[in-house]
């Protein structure tokens, strides 16, 4: 069985929460609190911020130029496309983009940000890769799920993030990961497996917590 199968028997669970979830449910009928989202798009735009360094991260661990290669376009289209989606938002909304680079991060983007940074810079390449893989496996998985509703990709409002997130190339980068982490774990113990699906399962949770803390606008409790 390939790795990534092991884990995707594992995450199932998890999944079904993240989608079932109203965040997530309210993008597809349209009819998600703007105030929620624009919330939402400020904290992710942080988390994007140090999600992309950890493909710069990768491309430093990689042990070959094409893998060094793929991490870097990884990174540019993080920064330049991804991120792009979040600058249009930004503009319906009346946010710059050095609005969004100074805001103040939520405790679940510092704490989900710092594991996975944490993991990229003191990890082996593999660990890396299992802490980003939940992240671009999970929002494709949303982004097709979203766009089977009819009218879904076009609602005015949530129809650009739908269709980011159901795009072919997001899904190539998601299948990408999958791919690098199948052929990084062929032949290794058990140990060493269980290892990273820890790691894999953490981020899986901390995705979920993202949308429940979107959705609560959650900031620290010691400042309310
Ligand atoms: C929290 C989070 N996870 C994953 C993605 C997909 O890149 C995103 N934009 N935000």
């Amino acid at each position: 069985m390939k790795f990534s199968e092991r884990l995707h028997e594992k995450l199932l669970p998890i999944w079904r929460k993240n989608h079932d979830h109203p965040f997530v449910q309210e993008i597809g009928n349209g009819t998600l609190d703007k105030e929620k989202f624009r919330f939402y798009m400020i904290q992710d735009y942080l988390y994007l911020i140090e999600y992309a360094k950890l493909f710069a991260i990768g491309a430093a661990k990689a042990k070959d130029v094409e893998t060094m290669g793929k991490f870097a376009a990884m990174l540019d289209s993080t920064l330049n496309e991804e991120m792009s989606l979040h600058r249009q938002y930004g503009e319906k909304f009346g946010i710059t983009p050095k609005e969004f680079e100074e805001a103040a991060p939520s405790p679940t983007t510092l704490a989900y940000t710092h594991y996975m940074l944490h993991v990229g810079q003191n990890g082996t390449l593999a660990d890396l890769v299992a802490a980003l893989l939940p992240c671009a496996w999970s929002y494709w998985e949303i982004g097709k799920e979203l766009s089977q509703i009819p009218g879904a990709s076009e609602h005015e409002f949530y129809g650009e993030w739908i269709k980011m997130y159901s795009s072919e190339e997001f899904g190539q980068v998601a299948q990408w990961c999958i791919d690098l982490l199948d052929e990084l774990t062929e032949e290794k113990p058990e140990e060493e497996l269980a290892h990273l699906e820890e790691i894999f399962l953490n981020t899986t949770r901390f995705e979920y917590m993202f949308w429940e803390m979107s959705y609560n606008q959650a900031m620290w409790p010691t400042d309310e």
